[in-house]
């Protein structure tokens, strides 16, 4: 598989707190990496890294073989790397539509489609044509994620950084967002996702990283890793 994403032993403290810590590894182009830790592992600083948001005190990221570690979030995002947040903050004086509208004048505009078709199309693919019209800042919970998903999909990136999405989220709803993502996965983005919700993980993950400290603790095969006993002392809390 041809490497997409390429993470080499990057580090990030605040003060004396290491987040990250010479942390590495690959996204190969179609997978669907999901990532597990404990609360302040360090999971979305990593999203942060990767997305610009922040900067490594040391260590590379790269995109395709292009050394992106220095380069501004736009640019990433211009790139090909997209992402959601934790907390959803959409345009709330702005209709869904023209949420999108925003993101996609971020994206790559890779398909030579233009703007609007493009919004069209990710509105009717997240459930949210209906409410095309509608303020952001009115919208429910599941619309407001189905929102935070849809702005990350309309920059068209070719790495999607999903941060718990499927929090919060009814049995049913969940199950209509696993189907979502893995429609988006099926199109032929590649996805890191970061999720608590372990069964709507394990339902999209082809790989599954766990993080402790800002190290990798686990990576590879979604269930082996889940059955590892480290992974299971550290996450779950249960001793071998
Ligand atoms: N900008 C910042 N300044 C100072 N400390 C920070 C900053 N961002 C994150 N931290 C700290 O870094 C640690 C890791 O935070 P991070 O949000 O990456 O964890 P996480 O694994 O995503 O946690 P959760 O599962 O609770 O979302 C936490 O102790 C957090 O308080």
């Amino acid at each position: 598989m041809t490497q997409l994403l390429s993470v080499e032993n990057v580090s990030k403290a605040f003060g004396q707190l290491k987040v990250t810590d010479k942390l590495s590894f690959q996204l190969a182009q179609g997978e669907a990496l999901g990532i597990l830790g404990p609360n302040g592992a360090g999971k979305t600083t990593l999203f942060n890294l990767i997305s610009g948001d922040i900067k490594a005190d040391s260590g590379r990221i790269s995109l395709k073989g292009i050394d992106i570690t220095h380069q501004p979030a736009h640019r990433r995002c211009r790139q090909g790397i997209g992402r959601s947040y934790q907390i959803a903050l959409p345009f709330g004086g702005m209709t869904v539509f023209e949420n999108l509208l925003v993101a996609a004048s971020f994206g790559a505009g890779r398909s030579g489609t233009s703007a609007n078709d493009i919004c069209m199309a990710i509105l009717a693919q997240t459930g949210l044509l209906d409410k095309a019209n509608r303020l952001a800042g009115t919208l429910t919970l599941l619309d407001r994620k189905r929102l935070e998903l849809a702005r990350a999909l309309a920059t068209q990136p070719q790495v999607l950084l999903l941060d718990e999405i499927a929090g919060g989220l009814t049995e049913q709803e969940a199950l209509q967002l696993i189907e979502m993502v893995n429609g988006i996965r099926r199109q032929g983005v590649s996805i890191i996702w970061i999720e608590h919700v372990v069964h709507a993980l394990m339902a999209v993950a082809t790989r599954l990283m766990v993080i402790d400290f800002g190290r990798k603790l686990a990576d590879g095969d979604p269930q082996a890793v889940m059955n590892s006993p480290d992974v299971k002392r550290v996450y779950m809390g249960i001793e071998a």
